[in-house]
């Protein structure tokens, strides 16, 4: 934490300076005070005299240091909220940041819902904690040990009896705090979780109602927030019996403090003036003790919600970067120079993929490893197992394909296709062996640069609460209205978009729930297709839409995109037949692989799957 307070320690120092000010305000007032009765009203000094000179000199200077405590308490608090806010902000920065790096299954690990809460409420705790323990701490030692001075000075006795009282009062803020720290870090998991089913429930509004099961998610969140209704109380609890305890110690301590001071006034030792600053210091010390139970809530539940914040903090992103940035910022030029890459289709073997690469390595240097090559991709015997899991997704899997060719990957639900999609962008690395991206390792490359060659579009479209024009655009910042229009023209968007009334400005509802699920894939292939990428990945991305659309598309995007590789997922043999080569993968291998021609010749799979759709024969003719 010190690293974020270092930033702002200028601030936290000036607040610190003000409270000073302010606290040595508040611990004069009961000598004045006293000195106005004894002096003033009482006349001690002057034979039983009252003096209202005494009592007009030492109210002005009264008033005056009341004014200058009201100054420094308001800089105080200005500084204070400064240092808290700046640093609660570059915590949230920090965090984001951090988060956006993390793996997927570091994601998993932890949650999206206490992801939430630690970068929303976590970080407002610590940032509390942080803008008391400056304003508060300072406060209440200035106040407490000021106030227990200055009754040393007024009564030797007085001093004694609230440095009695002391221990007993510090003993009850460390019980209570080692009480509720326990509680605090509960009461921020039981708040994970309520985010957890919120987010859960909004995003799956559609089908709870289609089901019915309102009441069902209404229980469950209501046991989640009963949960944190009995943490809460717990903890309350524990502070409410704190207060009236300390309360009680401390009108001990007046009383006390009466009974003596009595005393010593009959004996001559102390004057009533004396008595009166005694009590009001007593009073100061007991706000400074109460305080003080503030102080600690805070602390106790900032010190559990930093512990949470930490573990975001100094979670490594598992995926480490590489060094290698590619040659992905070579620009159009070269997309025209290149030439269209179909070499024979087929499996390549691995001694004559390693052959290949040495070929390509001799022309290695400064960063350009991969000379010429756009969109080609290798795989290398390349296995996987998800991260805490031995069974393998993927087994020996060998495959090049070229710059500019168009893969059709089939295969029954489960068999891995996304899981290899997902190796080429590099949101796993391989368990064993290598894929290449243009000749290069995916692990050497910076993640950006291996991920600026890539246009993804899914399944399953993520649009965002922006205009349509922004959703299409989010995939290229730079490109024109024209260019946003041409892609939505590829993706057969353009015509439902014209139709509506502010066209490229229609504002998207939260993720797309103003959308059909065709219109969202196809707003979402836009935005892929925009993308000035060197390789496009469709994931089943159009499984929403109708045979014609689709064939639609995937002309126009064989007329635009002719230099680029796309990968095409499909369940549907009309979505790959005009594929250059087709793969068939069976329980994470591949299993066949040809043209759509040589696989309805000889692959007894493909041909089972085209008859079970044979009728869509007319679509991919
Ligand atoms: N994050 C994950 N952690 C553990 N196992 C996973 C994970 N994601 C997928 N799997 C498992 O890996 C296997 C392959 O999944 P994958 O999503 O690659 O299949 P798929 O062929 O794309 O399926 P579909 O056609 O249904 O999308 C499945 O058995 C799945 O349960």
């Amino acid at each position: 934490m010190w690293k974020y307070i270092r930033r702002y320690l200028h601030f936290a120092v000036l607040a610190g300076l003000f409270m000073v000010g302010e606290v040595t305000m508040d611990l004069l007032q009961p000598r004045m005070m006293s000195r106005i009765v004894d002096e003033g009203v009482l006349g001690l000094n002057h034979g039983g005299v009252g003096d209202m000179n005494v009592i007009w000199a030492l109210g002005l200077r009264m008033i005056l240091i009341v004014l200058l405590g009201c100054f420094c308490g308001s800089m105080n608090n200005v500084f204070v909220h400064i240092s808290g806010q700046n640093i609660g902000n570059e915590m949230r920065k920090d965090c984001f940041d951090r988060i956006m790096k993390f793996s997927f299954p570091q994601m998993n690990r932890f949650g999206a819902g206490s992801l939430v809460t630690r970068v929303t409420n976590d970080i407002t705790q610590v940032q509390n904690f942080v803008s008391q323990f400056v304003r508060g701490m300072l406060r209440t030692l200035l106040l407490t040990f000021g106030s227990m001075y200055w009754m040393f000075r007024l009564d030797v006795r007085f001093g004694e009896i609230v440095v009695c009282a002391f221990p007993f009062l510090v003993g009850t803020l460390v019980f209570c705090l080692w009480r509720s720290r326990p509680l605090f870090l509960k009461l921020q998991a039981q708040l994970d979780q309520i985010n957890a089913i919120m987010q859960e429930d909004v995003s799956a509004i559609r089908i709870i109602k289609a089901c019915v099961r309102e009441t069902y998610e209404k229980k469950r969140f209501g046991k989640a927030n009963e949960g944190l209704v009995g943490i809460q109380l717990r903890t309350l609890v524990i502070f409410a019996f704190m207060n009236p305890v300390i309360n009680a110690m401390m009108y001990l301590v007046v009383a006390l403090i009466l009974l003596v001071g009595s005393f010593e006034v009959g004996v001559g030792r102390t004057t009533p003036g004396s008595i009166m600053a005694g009590i009001t210091y007593t009073t100061q010390l007991l706000h400074g003790i109460l305080m003080m139970v503030m102080l600690f809530q805070n602390i106790s539940r900032g010190l559990a919600s930093w512990k949470r914040v930490k573990e975001v903090l100094e979670s490594e992103p598992e995926i480490k970067d590489g060094t290698f940035v590619g040659a992905c910022a070579k620009t159009e030029q070269k997309m025209k120079l290149k030439t269209k890459a179909k070499s024979e289709p087929g499996d390549e073997k691995i001694g004559e993929l390693r052959g290949k690469e040495k070929d390509k390595e001799s022309g290695e240097e400064n960063g350009d490893k991969n000379g010429d090559l756009r969109g080609e991709i290798e795989f290398w015997d390349v296995s996987f197992a998800y991260p805490g899991n031995t069974e393998m997704v993927l087994s020996h899997i060998n495959l090049s394909i070229h710059g500019g060719e168009t893969i059709g990957i089939m295969g029954a639900t489960g068999c891995g296709k996304t899981t290899l999609l997902n190796l080429i962008s590099r949101f796993y690395d391989a368990t064993e062996g290598s894929v290449r991206v243009d000749g290069v390792d995916v692990r050497e490359y910076r993640q950006e640069a291996l991920r600026e060659k890539i246009a993804v579009a899914l399944q399953k479209s993520e649009l965002f609460s922006m205009t349509i024009g922004e959703n299409i655009s989010w995939g290229d910042p730079n490109a024109d209205e024209k260019a946003i229009r041409r892609s939505a023209v590829i993706a057969q968007a353009d015509e439902f978009i014209s139709s509506t009334e502010l066209q490229y400005d229609t504002q998207v509802a939260e993720r797309g729930m103003s959308l059909s699920g065709g219109q969202k894939q196809r707003i979402s292939i836009a935005r892929a297709v925009l993308k000035p990428a060197e390789i496009l990945i469709f994931d089943d991305a159009t499984s929403a839409l109708d045979l014609k659309t689709e064939a639609l598309l995937y002309r126009a995007l064989r007329e635009s995109h002719s230099d680029c590789t796309k990968i095409i997922v499909a369940q549907r043999i009309a979505s790959v037949c005009h594929a250059d080569r087709i793969i068939l993968m069976e329980n994470g291998e591949i299993s066949a692989c040809g043209t759509h021609e040589e696989l309805l010749r000889t692959c007894p799979a493909y041909q089972d799957i085209y008859r079970s759709q044979i009728g869509e024969e007319g679509v991919f003719a």
